[in-house]
């Protein structure tokens, strides 16, 4: 289990992340969601004791990171897929890191071939391979200790739809095992279909986090005027709070009644009202996240 508890990280003046508190569970998938600069590697940094937090705490089975006996034996570590020596093979690295580990040297096969890169991908410099691949063996590189617990950043970046698709698959059968996954992406449709919980970050701030059907469920009304500045006002005005959509819609934690009302009241014109639950979690990520973290704009529903 994962428990991060009122991060803060500041540089000088920058607040990278504040207070933030989550926690990834033993059978579960988290997915921890933000644009870029939201301060999702600062947080899995703090997490796994490579940064010190400015404030607040952060622990993996009930300890700093730092603590673990056998932290790779415990908790596997994807944070930067290119940190790997482009010199040695992808079998050289991963017997190293089996060796280091004190893990038995045949699981360093095993590994490569549950990743796809046994045979002659096995063979290539590091220095050769994609980004993808560089991902593949990082994934590798986490999993050799047979660890229960998953932190992953951004393991996506540089996969083919195939590639993703195979990801999704293996955490998930690593969740369904027993083992807590928690994994980064700045796309929400990356970790939309495997994660049961998801964890919004914007400009460091925590904006959501709840199951993806708690987060669908708050997602309000969506409506749409001819005229959105009119829409926006009028709206503010019958004490309904709103935000804006990426594309000009209005998503309202509020009644429909109320809302038609509001415009009616105010001689808008609307071409939408309905329930934003079609719209999806784009749409709520969307929303959430383009204030750049200013909570107070999010539905209470769904703020942390
Ligand atoms: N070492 C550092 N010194 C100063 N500022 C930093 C440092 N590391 C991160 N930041 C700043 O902290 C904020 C959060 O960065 P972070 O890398 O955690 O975001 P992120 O969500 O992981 O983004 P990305 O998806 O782009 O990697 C950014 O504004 C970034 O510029």
């Amino acid at each position: 289990m994962i428990h991060v508890d009122q991060l803060t990280k500041r540089y000088g003046d920058h607040v990278a992340v504040r207070d933030v508190s989550f926690r990834c569970e033993p059978g579960t998938v988290t997915g921890f969601l933000g644009p870029n600069g939201a301060g999702k590697s600062t947080t899995m940094r703090m997490l796994c004791g490579l940064t010190s937090p400015t404030a607040g705490r952060a622990t993996v089975l009930g300890v700093p990171y730092r603590s673990l006996p056998s932290p790779g034996r415990e908790i596997g570590v994807l944070l930067d897929a290119s940190a790997q020596h482009a010199g040695r093979t992808g079998r050289e690295v991963l017997g190293l890191t089996a060796q280091l580990l004190g893990v038995d040297p045949g699981r360093a096969e095993a590994t490569l071939r549950r990743v796809g890169l046994d045979g002659k991908a096995g063979r290539r410099r590091v220095g050769d391979y994609s980004l993808g691949m560089r991902q593949r063996l990082g994934l590798a590189t986490a999993l050799i200790g047979d660890p229960r617990i998953l932190v992953l950043d951004e393991p996506a970046n540089g996969l083919d739809p195939e590639g993703i698709a195979w990801m999704r698959g293996l955490l998930r059968e690593f969740a369904d095992g027993g083992g807590t996954v928690l994994l980064s992406s700045h796309l929400l449709r990356e970790v939309e279909a495997v994660a049961d919980r998801l964890v919004v970050i914007s400009g460091g701030r925590i904006v959501a986090d709840g199951t993806k059907e708690e987060l669908l469920r708050s997602t309000g009304v969506l409506v749409r005027s001819t005229d959105r500045t009119g829409l926006r006002r009028a709206l503010a005005a019958a004490g309904l709070p709103s935000t804006t959509t990426t594309d000009g819609g209005q998503l309202v934690e509020g009644d429909p009644e109320a809302i038609g009302r509001a415009a009616l009241d105010a001689g808008l014109v609307l071409t939408e009202l309905r329930p934003a639950d079609g719209a999806g979690l784009e749409e709520l990520f969307l929303s959430l996240t383009q204030n750049g973290g200013q909570a107070a704009d999010v539905p209470q529903e769904v703020a942390a």
